[in-house]
């Protein structure tokens, strides 16, 4: 069995981490922690989220500095299910021992740190665990994700985007005389935990936000090898992403050629599926999936992917999962789907 911490526990995508490996065959959950002067330190995961009632044994830690270097020792595993600037600051501590780490902030997602400045406002300082960060895209990773002791879980929108983008720029089949173009809607649990007025229930309205500047960008555009235009909502529902993207096809391309390209680049994916008709944020909704489907336009030379999935699954908590597995050599799919395993 490998022991694992989770960081950040009390968060949506924490306690959605605590939920997987309680159920994961082969990990142990030692150490649920929260930061030093957390207002959830010493409450269970009972008290803090109704749906883990059942979990009254795992108690709330204060996260310190010694602690740091006892879990970076001792554990197999460690998610960090924080705030960028915390996973910054704490990962050289954490990946200096045995256990391999799994940030699901965006402190290690992009390896300019001039652009990471830009959008997340503060100096990247941990260069040398930046270097080391694999970008863990699970479906197009696996054999980096081996051998990786720092793992920087994607964001939720750049999953979405890149499950569906990706086969297509890696088969030439995109005109990048036009960017790509993606409008994405999340669900409000996206921003997290904390109140806060623009997440709260009587404000929320389907809305764009973000608009060309989103960090989120240059993640997407720096792992997908061209430029985008991306443009997020915020939708007034739970949980879920669906990310419309529209592209312009090399000349020529048809339906049957997008066809047989997504089903040979996931013909092994699992958690990727290819549906019949345009996905639905409900089918993905607290699961691990990413419901793909396309239409060409052969005639104008144009393409609408959708791409649907959990954000705090697939784009953050199952995904970090995924790439645990493969890191600790198991199958991607373990204690995530039944069936594949
Ligand atoms: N929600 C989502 O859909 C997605 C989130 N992410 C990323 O995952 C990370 C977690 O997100 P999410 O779960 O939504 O966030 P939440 O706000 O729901 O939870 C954050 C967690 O981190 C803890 N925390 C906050 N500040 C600190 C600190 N300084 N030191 C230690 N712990 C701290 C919080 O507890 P406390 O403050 O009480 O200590 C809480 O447990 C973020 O980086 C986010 O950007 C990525 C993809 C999708
Ligand atoms: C709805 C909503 O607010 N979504 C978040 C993105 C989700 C997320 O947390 O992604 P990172 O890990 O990259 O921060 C946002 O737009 O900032």
């Amino acid at each position: 069995m490998f022991n694992i911490a989770v960081i950040g526990a009390s968060g949506y995508t924490g306690a959605q981490l605590v939920n997987l490996i309680v159920g994961h065959p082969q990990m142990t959950l030692k150490h649920v922690l929260v930061s030093e002067n957390s207002a959830d330190a010493g409450k269970t995961m009972a008290q803090v989220h109704g749906n883990l009632a059942h979990l009254s044994q795992y108690v709330l830690t204060p996260l310190n500095s010694d602690l740091l270097a006892e879990l970076a020792a001792t554990m197999d595993g460690i998610f960090l299910a924080t705030p960028h600037e915390a996973s910054h600051d704490w990962m050289e501590a954490l990946s200096a021992g045995k256990a391999k780490v799994f940030d699901l902030s965006g402190a290690f997602r992009l390896k300019d740190t001039e652009v990471f400045a830009k959008h997340y406002g503060f100096a990247h300082t941990s260069v040398d665990c930046l270097d080391k960060a694999v970008y863990g895209l699970a479906e197009y990773q696996a054999d980096a994700l081996k051998s990786a002791n720092i793992v920087a879980v994607p964001g939720c929108y750049p999953t979405a985007s890149l499950l569906a983008l990706k086969p297509l720029f890696n088969a030439g089949l995109l005109d990048t005389s036009m960017r790509p173009i993606i409008n994405a809607v999340s669900g409000v649990s996206g921003a997290g935990r904390k109140a806060s007025l623009t997440t709260s229930f009587y404000e929320v309205s389907l809305q764009a936000y973000g608009v060309l500047g989103h960090r989120h960008t240059p993640e997407i555009e720096a792992h997908l090898g061209t430029q985008v235009i991306f443009t997020p909502h915020l939708g007034n529902f739970k949980r879920g992403i669906l990310a419309t993207v529209t592209v312009k096809l090399k000349a020529g391309t048809t339906q049957s050629d997008l066809d047989s390209l997504y089903e040979s680049v996931y013909a092994d994916q699992p958690i990727v599926r290819l549906r019949e008709s345009f996905p639905k944020v409900d089918d993905v909704a607290h699961t691990p999936f990413c419901d793909l489907h396309w239409k060409v336009d052969a005639e104008s030379g144009y393409a609408v992917v959708a791409s649907a999935i959990d954000n705090v699954m697939k784009g953050a908590a199952s995904q970090a999962m995924q790439c645990a597995n493969l890191a600790l050599g198991l199958s991607a799919t373990q204690g995530l789907i039944h069936g594949y395993e």
